[in-house]
């Protein structure tokens, strides 16, 4: 039993040891399981830190890798486009290269033509050599030819008056007027048979037997009119009488202002060569005097004043090409019982008392106190006709309603020089248009005192003016001491200058185509023939041909 027991001891104590040993293992142990359970906890932190480190890098790199295909799908939509890019470039280029061999042809063929056109240039410019040595001779010819024109210009002015000098100095043309319809009004209302008539036969009837017998038998020249008229004589038989005359131009009724100018034009131009000009429109009242200078308000009808003053003006325009230069001035007066007045003054009339000068030295004439206007064209002297016009002293005789009763002088003075060849001159232009010639007993102004004064001043005047011309023309034919009675009228006295030596002189015998004028119309016939045959100033003439320059 104590065996047993110490057995019993020995093996508690071994048991004892062996579970201390146990437990001493067991704590080594649970140490060591500690130490692993620590190091597997420290591990899994460790490893589920790794995995976060991890997840976060995955996040990361999948972040990366949708914007590395993000960018992928960019680049791939960029490389697209390049190669959309690149596509028509190439299409462009293949395009240019096509453009490039159709340039590369044109090159060529443009340097042909530029080679040929060099050869062509080399060819013009040789021309031009050959060209410019010409255009040098012909403009040395061009100056031979202005020095040549303008030698051709002053023989041509000599040329022009000698042949204005062969027609005579005194030339008078007859210009008849149309029949009016108020003159064929006039007869019905004497002959007490109406005064209009609706039958056109009638009319005509009427207007032949109202017209006088007046032929016109040169068809050529232009030169004769022939009057004629038959009566009854005492016995009852049928007388019938003819008068022919001839004038340096005769125009017939239909005759247009145009036509008469182109006759007058001619000795207008005279006055820009230096010469006194004078036109007279002559004839009785009612016959077309003022037709014939002033004319109507249309360009056709327009008469001698507006278109000679045109025609000086453009003659001086001309001639400025040649070295000309002019200086214009007009007046324009009437002489109304003679006395003088100025058309061209300010007032409704005109009061001044008015002489006239003449200065031998220069054989210019003056009239004192009266405006002379500059003129710078054609259309100014338009508007100081009207207004001349609008101040002419009018009144109504049984002849004629808007009968004027003065002789109107419309004078435009030029003064030229040249420049170029030192030439000077000066001329004048005077266009009267003189009071009707009719007798006292036709004009209805016997027993009117005033218009009996007016009818003796006209006729005295107009006396006067045959008497000068006469007296030149005697002169003229030798007798150099003849006196000339410039002082008897106004009128002859104001055109002195313009009537004798360095001057024209034109006279338009105006005739009414009525039969009841034909006694007045045989009148003035008459005195024109007696104008007409007067020649003035041959001896004159060749000296100042002769001496002119
Ligand atoms: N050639 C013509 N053609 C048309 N009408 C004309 C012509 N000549 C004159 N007449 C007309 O005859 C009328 C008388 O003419 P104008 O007034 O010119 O006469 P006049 O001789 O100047 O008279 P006065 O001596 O009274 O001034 C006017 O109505 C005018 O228009």
């Amino acid at each position: 039993m104590d065996a047993e027991r110490v057995k019993v001891a020995e093996l508690q104590q071994t048991m004892s040891q062996q579970i201390a040993a146990a437990r001493t293992q067991e704590i080594a142990q649970r140490q060591a399981l500690d130490h692993a359970s620590d190091e597997i906890h420290q591990e899994r932190r460790r490893h589920a830190r790794e995995l976060e480190e991890k997840d976060t890098e995955l996040r990361k790199k999948e972040r990366e890798l949708r914007e590395a295909r993000e960018e992928l799908r960019a680049a791939h939509d960029d490389l697209e486009r390049e190669r959309e890019t690149i596509r028509s470039l190439k299409a462009t280029v293949s395009h240019q290269s096509t453009a490039h061999v159709g340039m590369q042809t044109q090159i060529t063929a443009m340097q042909a033509q530029y080679s040929a056109a060099n050869s062509q240039v080399d060819v013009l410019v040789r021309k031009i050599d050959e060209l410019t040595f010409k255009l040098e001779d012909a403009n040395k010819r061009v100056i031979e030819l202005e020095q040549e024109t303008r030698e051709g210009e002053t023989l041509r002015r000599k040329l022009h008056n000698m042949v204005q000098e062969l027609k005579g100095n005194i030339r008078v043309f007859c210009r008849v007027r149309p029949l009016l319809l108020s003159d064929v009004q006039t007869i019905d209302f004497t002959s007490g048979s109406g005064l209009s008539s609706p039958d056109p036969e009638e009319e005509d009837r009427r207007r032949e037997e109202a017209k006088a017998c007046i032929a016109f038998p040169d068809k050529m020249d232009h030169k004769d009119i022939v009057l004629s008229s038959s009566s009854e004589s005492a016995t009852g038989q049928e007388r019938k009488d003819e008068w022919t005359f001839s004038f340096d131009r005769v125009f017939e009724p239909h005759s247009t202002q145009a036509e008469v100018f182109e006759e007058i034009s001619q000795l207008a131009q005279s006055c820009t060569d230096g010469y006194n000009v004078c036109v007279f429109a002559y004839g009785q009242t009612g016959s077309g005097k003022s037709f014939t200078m002033e004319g109507g308000p249309t360009e056709v009808a327009a008469g001698m004043i507006p278109r000679a003053v045109g025609q000086v003006f453009r003659v001086a325009e001309q001639l400025r090409s040649k070295g000309w230069e002019y200086k214009m001035e007009g007046q324009f007066l009437e002489i109304y019982n003679e006395t003088i007045n100025d058309l061209l003054g300010k007032g409704e009339f005109d009061k001044k008392k008015h002489e006239i000068k003449h200065d031998s030295k220069t054989g210019r004439t003056t009239v004192t106190d009266v405006n002379v206007v500059p003129l710078a064209s054609a259309a100014q002297v338009r508007t100081l006709l009207s207004l001349a016009q609008s101040r002419r002293t009018v009144a109504a005789t049984l002849m004629n309603e808007r009968s004027s009763r003065s002789h109107s002088v419309f004078t435009l003075r030029i003064r030229g020089e040249n420049t170029l060849t030192g030439e000077a001159c000066e001329g004048s232009l005077n266009l009267v248009d003189l009071a009707g010639s009719e007798r006292l007993e036709k004009s209805g102004a016997a027993g009117d005192k005033d218009r009996l004064r007016e009818t003796q001043n006209i006729n005295k005047s107009l006396s006067a003016l045959g008497d000068v011309i006469a007296a030149l023309g005697e002169k003229g034919e030798g007798k150099s001491d003849k006196h000339i009675p410039y002082r008897n009228s106004k009128l002859t006295y104001l055109l002195q200058n313009s009537l004798s030596g360095n001057s024209k002189t034109l006279m338009v015998l105006n005739l009414s185509p009525l039969a009841t004028h034909l006694n007045e119309s045989l009148c003035s016939l008459r005195f024109a023939t007696k104008v007409n045959n007067t020649t003035i100033g041959t001896a004159k003439k060749q000296s100042r041909l002769a001496g002119s320059s």
